[in-house]
């Protein structure tokens, strides 16, 4: 088997998850991107979309998000203090690590972050992404990026590209929600709204069922990651007795194309219609207040329950808070120390994940095979 990048996947003892120690000399903070004023919306969106057979309508229709907002994400803040939070962090335990931040769609670049990596004489980078979960959008296409970026800046061989696993299940990531979960209940119960009259919806990104198919190394990790999370958010808050599902938002293909469902717009019309009187929306696919939030949640979802006559909360996402902050510098930290898995913190049975992701994770079979890093080559 051939691995690409530091690590070597399987170390000696064929152990699946966790690699040797690895000698990092910086940490790349990779994102999605977004515009950042009106003259970039365009530019943008056919960066995202290139090659992906979204069609025209559904472009204008983001588009009219972006111009709503001045044309400005609010992506791009949340990286900057995101970095900002993360450095504070790296200084307060001491630990010397320079961290560089590039996005796959959007000024600033990975390939920018490359070129710095090699102008201060970095070589062995280990990338944080912003997105949890295992999918072809969550986890493969960064690693294809990290590839083409490599590419682009011809420093194949020279710089290589790891990642800290994804940590859909780790304490930092999910305590944050289970906090506003929690909360959110209160503001519930505090309207005299009874548990079995509440639904908390946990929201994620809707993506191609053909996707779904294919996320993780044997399929179906999506819905089954999301799902697990869900279960352990739910128990911690106490809220066993209060009914939950797992909703989608933001699809985007044609409408030919089958996306994973239901949409939560739809979701809630037919629980209000069953006597649901308050929602608790948990973004639990995202990692901060994006467009995707601040849009699809908290204005098109919000609105519907406003007409519903519905009450709904929005809980927090992770965002800079200090427990993923601290987190995420744990990730790193175990891939430097190579903590074995039994003391890599997981809170549901199918983490912790893959360092190193398996041959075959989170294919497209739409747009085919292409190079990524941070996997085992088939
Ligand atoms: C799973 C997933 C995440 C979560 C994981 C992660 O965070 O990475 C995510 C995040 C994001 N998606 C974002 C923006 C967009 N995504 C698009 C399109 C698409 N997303 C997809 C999936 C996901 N997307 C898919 C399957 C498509 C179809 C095209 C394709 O097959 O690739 C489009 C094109 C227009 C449209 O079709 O909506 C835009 C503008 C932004 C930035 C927001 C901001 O600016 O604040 C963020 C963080
Ligand atoms: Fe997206």
């Amino acid at each position: 088997m051939t691995v690409v990048g530091a690590a070597s996947a399987e170390a000696a003892s064929g152990a699946e998850h966790v690699t040797e120690p690895v000698a990092y000399d910086a940490i790349l903070l990779a994102s999605f991107g977004g515009p950042e004023g009106q003259d970039d919306v365009i530019p943008f969106l056919r960066n995202v979309t290139r090659g992906r057979g979204i069609p025209e309508e559904r472009l204008e229709e983001v588009a009219h998000h972006y111009r709503a907002f001045g044309g400005i994400s609010p992506i791009n803040d949340q990286n900057r203090e995101l970095k900002a939070a993360l450095e504070a962090e790296l200084a307060r335990r001491g630990i010397d690590l320079p961290l560089l931040w590039g996005n796959r769609n959007w000024d600033p670049y990975l390939r920018d972050a490359l070129t710095e990596a090699n102008e201060r004489g970095f070589t062995k980078l280990i990338a944080i992404g912003t997105s949890a979960y295992s999918s072809y959008s969550s986890c493969r296409q960064y690693r294809e990026d990290y590839a083409i970026a490599l590419a682009e800046t011809g420093l194949e061989g020279q710089i290589s590209i790891d990642k800290v696993r994804q940590f859909f299940d780790h304490p930092g990531f999910v305590e944050p929600f289970i906090e506003g979960v929690t909360q959110g209940l209160r503001d519930v119960a505090a309207r005299g709204i009874a548990p079995e009259k509440t639904h908390v919806l946990f929201a994620t990104h809707s993506i191609p069922t053909a996707d779904a198919e294919k996320s993780g190394p044997q399929g179906n990790a999506y819905q089954a990651q999301h799902l697990a999370v869900a279960e352990v958010v739910m128990l911690a808050s106490e809220a066993a007795d209060v009914p939950h599902s797992l909703v989608y938002q933001s699809r985007s293909g044609p409408p030919s194309m089958p996306w994973l469902e239901p949409d939560i717009n739809d979701a809630m019309r037919e629980l209000a219609a069953s006597g649901t009187e308050a929602f608790v929306i948990v973004p639990l696919g995202f990692v901060s207040d994006h467009m995707e939030v601040k849009w699809d949640l908290d204005t098109e979802a919000l609105e519907t329950s406003e007409e519903l006559g519905t009450f709904a909360v929005r809980v927090p996402t992770p965002g800079v808070h200090a427990k993923y902050v601290t987190g995420l510098i744990d990730l790193v930290m175990e891939r430097i120390n190579g903590t074995p898995t039994e003391e890599r913190p997981a809170l549901t049975e199918l983490g912790p994940w893959f360092d190193v992701c398996r041959p075959g994770c989170c294919e497209n079979v739409r747009l085919g095979f292409k190079p990524a890093l941070a996997g085992v080559l088939p």
